[in-house]
């Protein structure tokens, strides 16, 4: 709540209207007893009639105006606190986008949306309405207190009584709910993911017709929720009633102990009403301290969450005085690299140097490591022992947004945004005009499928590209990876959806365009890899075999027998793949 409190008091020049208003508001109540007392003393009893019209447009105008000043309090409050959420997911939201890959392997989605969204929205709810609240208590029962000792100071002792028990009773259920809000709010993210990968799987779901699973899944947690939920409003019930009993409690003794005191003569029946009025304006403030804890108590279990993330320092940051490597050649150096997930090895102490310019391609079997090499280049990760330079500078001493600007990745899991195709392009190079989408959906093979469709590059692509084929959504994300002029330019299996003529003809465009560019290809195929300047082979975290095709099919490797593999249906002789 500290790291809370610390946004509201960049605000707290943004309270003092408000809470001005509110001290008009508030005053302006505390007349209504007074008149009320007067009604009783001088117009009943002593038969002063004239007063009538006075006292009651005295009443009218003091609700006018109360609501007037109430409104601008109100809307004042919410405003701020609006403001105060609005940087708080603005911070929470930045911070999630400088953390490192490593994070995101162990979130999940879910997860990180309740945070930024309904966890956010708890706070701001604390901090408008539950502030606001806090602070009306307080000047309520400040003034009310005043008044009441202003009647008998005797009496307001005795209407005091009950008090400290309050006071203890909200403290008992602000600690009693804490976990269970915390509870609530895990199980929420919980069930949160459980819907957005339902949803965002939902073919998958239906493909395997696991719609009972998926729904079972989330009914459990729904219950959880449900529980969660029965076990919160039993605190409450249990609490509750304790509340309203100890301030009627308080009613009680005023009316005893005042009706004694009128019949003493110490205290006329208009001042003893007046007084049980304002009574009941410290009775009120005591009772909503139930639900200010209770508001107190979710934003507290929402902020431990959000602050959790907040207090997490990304992995993969700039040094100090980290190098701006503004014109990057391309010259890739993994020197004796070594890199583990977590405890497991995935690479072992691999030594490789691709020249500037050349296009480098990677084959092996699944989980031999190609990828996770490819994600040391950009420092997606860093490496566990050796280094990974780029013309000659370690990439840990690099500015990464330089380095990573001057890199275009292709990732195996195509991503797209439901957005049109152009602004999916221009993704990478927000400067980009039509033309430039154009010119890299001609290199990416896409333009004629592009041009085929209706709305041409203002089609909206649903989410995740659906309603496009693998291939077509292959080739836009290299389009908009080839929109950029990058120095280095990553393919991570990404033609293996394409036809051989496509992948043919688009990496035949790759090597015209692109020789600039430090071109790295993983896959599967010959086809897509043979005419590269160097081939790799991965086994097991490390580099089994190097060379072109022609030397690694003259080694007679493992190479040459993938090659053989592939082509034996065909029947084709060597000399003719060659
Ligand atoms: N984020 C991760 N966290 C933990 N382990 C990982 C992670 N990513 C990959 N691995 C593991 O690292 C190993 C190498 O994975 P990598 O993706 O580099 O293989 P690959 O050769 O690219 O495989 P494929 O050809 O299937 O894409 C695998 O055993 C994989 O399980």
């Amino acid at each position: 709540m500290k790291k809370i409190l610390k946004y509201i008091s960049k605000y707290w020049t943004s309270y003092i209207i408000p809470i001005m208003f509110m001290v008009f508001g508030i005053a302006l109540d505390m007349l209504n007893p007074k008149i009320t007392g007067m009604f009783i003393d001088d117009v009943i009893k002593d038969g002063q009639y004239h007063l009538t019209t006075k006292l009651l447009i005295g009443i009218l105008g003091i609700a006018f105006s109360r609501s007037i000043f109430m409104y601008i309090k109100e809307y004042r409050f919410d405003k701020t606190s609006s403001l105060i959420s609005r940087d708080l997911k603005k911070d929470l939201f930045n911070h999630i986008q400088s953390l490192s890959f490593s994070y995101f392997d162990k979130k999940n989605t879910g997860e990180l949306m309740s945070r930024v969204d309904s966890d956010v929205d708890r706070i701001w709810e604390t901090i408008g309405f539950g502030l606001a609240l806090f602070i009306e208590n307080i000047l309520y029962f400040i003034i009310a207190s005043i008044c009441l000792f202003s009647i008998s100071w005797k009496l307001t002792l005795i209407a005091l009584i009950p008090m400290p028990f309050l006071a203890l009773v909200a403290i008992k259920l602000e600690k009693e709910i804490d976990q269970t809000f915390e509870d609530i709010s895990d199980n929420t993210s919980e069930m949160n993911t459980i819907a957005q990968e339902n949803l965002a799987g939902v073919r998958l779901v239906k493909a395997f017709a696991r719609e009972k699973y998926e729904l079972s899944k989330f009914f459990n947690f729904n219950k959880k929720n449900h529980d969660l939920s029965i076990k919160k409003f039993k605190v409450f019930g249990k609490y509750f009633p304790l509340f309203d009993f100890l301030s009627n409690i308080c009613i009680l003794l005023v009316i005893i102990i005042g009706g004694i005191f009128v019949i003493q003569g110490s205290l006329s029946v208009g001042e003893l009403v007046q007084f049980n009025l304002y009574a009941w304006m410290i009775i009120w403030p005591m009772r909503m301290l139930g639900w200010l804890s209770n508001m107190i108590a979710q934003a507290n279990a929402s902020s431990k969450k959000i602050f959790k993330i907040m207090d997490t320092e990304p992995e993969i940051k700039n040094k100090i005085n980290a190098i701006e490597l503004k014109d990057m050649k391309g010259h890739i150096k993994f020197n004796n690299v070594s890199f583990k997930y977590d405890d497991e090895e995935i690479l072992k102490g691999v030594n490789l140097d691709i020249a500037p310019g050349s296009t480098v391609a990677i084959m092996g079997s699944t989980g031999s490591g190609k990828s996770t090499l490819t994600n040391l280049i950009g420092r997606y990760y860093d490496v566990t022992e050796g280094s990974v330079t780029i013309d000659g500078f370690n990439v840990k001493d690099l500015h990464l947004n330089t380095l990573r600007s001057q890199m275009a990745v292709v990732p195996q899991d195509v991503f797209l945004f439901s957005d049109s195709i152009e602004e999916n392009i221009k993704f990478a190079c927000e400067s980009a005009t039509l033309k430039d989408v154009e010119s890299a959906c001609e290199k990416a093979c896409a333009k004629n499928f592009i041009e085929s469709l209706e709305d041409k590059y203002d089609t909206v692509i649903g989410e995740r590209g659906i309603g496009l084929s693998g291939g077509q959504k292959q080739r836009l994300s290299i389009a908009r990876a080839l929109i950029n002029d990058s120095k280095i330019l990553i393919l991570d299996d990404s033609t293996s959806a394409l036809d051989m003529d496509t992948e043919f003809q688009l990496l035949k465009n790759i090597y015209d365009h692109c020789a600039h560019m430090t071109t790295i290809i993983i896959a599967h195929r010959i086809s897509a890899v043979k005419n590269a300047d160097m081939i790799v082979i991965m086994e097991d975290g490390n580099i089994a075999e190097q060379g072109n095709h022609a030397s690694l099919i003259a080694k007679g490797g493992k190479y040459y027998d993938i090659y053989r593999e592939q082509f034996k249906d065909l029947g084709l002789c060597e000399e003719e793949v060659v």
